[in-house]
């Protein structure tokens, strides 16, 4: 018998009891908790008991997650497909000591973020100015990686946002850069081309638009240009000086870089300072992840529900729900973390993989979702495991009123979730209102909740720089073991290939420059339609 047999064994022994009966016992909800400097991760509205996690923690034991987590904080190269070290970690520990092949990574690490620093600094204090003067917007052009993770922040950190405002174009849609640039000045725009590869068509094909429409009225264009890649001596063809490229190593995967150079405009928006409170927030889980026991360990027990909700209960999803306007694209950066990382059906070692990947990924904002998709979640014939997300405090004491409610609706939906109501209930409400017979009997049939539906919720004292670096840091981590768990590379991304070949080939066929005859009958007849 393996781990995952007794886990398996022991579920279908327990399927049957309400995650309430759990309750029954004074220290569940402590003690089916982490607590970790200011957060707060409640896992006990799952049906996780005692001997549940025993296992999911032998599991996590058992497939070497504490051994694997060593090697990638000291730079082996644990993705094997690739070859590579996975060091996002040194990005915000800045006073480690790491080598990558017997060469200390560390010094180039810090001059590049002091690079950066001093960059930030000149491009908010004026000194680096755009031909009309101090710089008043910054466009981020990327996408993926290069794009997900500032553009989240950007949004999540606006309280903090004194510098230039930051604008994100990710989509080759150009409807993305002439909206975003409508409302700017080109005299005062500062342009990042951040991308890793410094040859993904979208973020090419932007950069073209905005040096065009630079050019329009700026003498020399590419003087207002930055640029943050692995592949410098593309920067410097594309006409990009030195002194305002920001480079990076290949050990920094897409997904995981905002903590970088790619965080530039994140940067510049909130300035050095509140940065390197993000860096330390990242800093503070990373020293957790590795130090605590994995029964007590933040990251492993997010991961290890993961795993259970997933894998042994077979629920597919999972709903992100941040209580928290300013986390709106959380769900996204969340999407690219976690499907891109563990959606795979091929084990590291090019086995089949035996359990079921990732779970598809999604959420919006509460309240907002709850007018909109939660009946789903309540009412609906499959279970959706949801992690809600909520701080303490708001950034604005004179709306502390709505932020209280938020915090009711919050709560208010997980104890739904658990708790239900049964048709006893259901029929009392309906009586009340002056039902009675067959019509009581049916209406009352459409109000019963099942209830005992799982949700965990992750408290924090309120959005600052720091604890965004933590929650962040925490999902890295998070997706990390369950990566290690089902013996997926997290750390590679090939299944992004074959529809960005195909779409090459493509662009000539709708130009009308190449048939279509190789096509199937459906995609003949979709380019015969957008060839007018
Ligand atoms: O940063 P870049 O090299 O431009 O890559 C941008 C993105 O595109 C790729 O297709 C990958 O799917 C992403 O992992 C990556 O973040």
């Amino acid at each position: 018998m393996t781990v995952w047999d007794d886990l398996r064994k022991h579920r279908k022994a327990t399927a049957d009891r309400p995650i309430l009966e759990l309750f029954e016992n004074d220290n569940r909800a402590p003690g089916f908790s982490v607590d970790l400097a200011g957060l707060l991760f409640d896992y006990s509205k799952t049906s996780i008991d005692e001997t549940a996690r025993d296992l999911l923690v032998k599991l996590a034991e058992t497939t070497g997650v504490a051994p694997r987590a060593e090697a990638m904080f000291t730079g082996e190269k644990i993705n094997e497909t690739e070859g590579r070290a996975v060091l996002h970690t040194a990005l915000r520990n800045l006073d480690g000591a790491v080598s990558v092949d017997g060469r200390d990574v560390m010094p180039d690490v810090r001059a590049v973020y002091e690079r950066m620093r001093s960059f930030a600094t000149d491009v908010r204090s004026g000194s680096f100015k755009g031909q009309g003067g101090k710089i008043t917007d910054v466009v981020n052009i990327g996408i993926g990686g290069s794009d997900l993770g500032p553009a989240m922040a950007a949004i999540a950190l606006s309280p903090y946002a004194d510098g230039p405002r930051a604008h994100f174009i990710s989509n080759v849609d150009g409807a993305q850069a002439h909206d975003v640039l409508a409302g700017l000045n080109p005299e005062t725009t500062l342009v990042i081309v951040a991308s890793k590869t410094f040859t993904t068509i979208e973020t090419m094909t932007n950069a073209e638009t905005v040096r065009k429409w630079m050019g329009e009225t700026v003498r020399t264009p590419t003087a207002q240009f930055a640029a943050v890649s692995t592949a410098l001596d593309k920067t410097e063809s594309y006409g990009i000086p030195a002194t305002r490229v920001f480079g990076f190593e290949d050990w920094v995967g897409g997904r995981y870089s905002m903590w970088g150079p790619i965080g530039l405009s994140l940067m510049i928006a909130i300035g050095p300072e509140n940065f390197a409170g993000f860096l330390a927030g990242g800093a503070a889980m990373d020293a957790h992840f590795r130090a605590a026991p994995l029964a007590q360990n933040m990251p492993v027990m997010l991961a290890l529900v993961g795993i259970w909700h997933n894998q042994i209960c077979d629920c597919a999803t999972r709903a992100v729900l941040p209580y928290e306007q300013r986390l709106s694209r959380l769900p996204a950066y969340l999407q690219q973390l976690e499907m891109e990382s563990n959606g795979k059906r091929v084990a590291m070692d090019g086995s089949d993989l035996v359990e079921n990947s990732g779970p598809v990924v999604w959420g919006e904002p509460g309240t907002n979702g709850q007018h909109a998709f939660y009946q789903l979640i309540h009412q609906g014939t499959r279970v959706v495991p949801c992690e809600f997300m909520l701080g303490r405090e708001g950034h604005e004491p004179d709306l502390a009123h709505q932020h209280r409610l938020l915090a009711a609706n919050c709560l208010a939906q997980s104890e739904a979730l658990l708790r239900g109501r049964d048709l006893e209930a259901a029929r009392a409400l309906m009586a009340a209102k002056g039902l009675k017979g067959k019509e009581l009997d049916r209406q009352a049939r459409h109000r019963v909740f099942p209830g005992n539906r799982p949700s965990t919720t992750l408290l924090y004292p309120k959005l600052t720089p720091f604890v965004l670096g933590q929650i962040v840091a925490l999902y890295e981590h998070r997706v990390f073991v369950e990566g290690v768990i089902l013996g997926i590379n997290s750390f590679d991304q090939w299944g992004v290939e074959l529809g960005k070949e195909l779409a090459l080939a493509l662009d000539p066929v709708l130009k009308g420059e190449a048939a279509a005859d190789d096509k199937d009958g459906s995609t003949r007849q979709l380019v015969a339609y957008l060839r007018g």
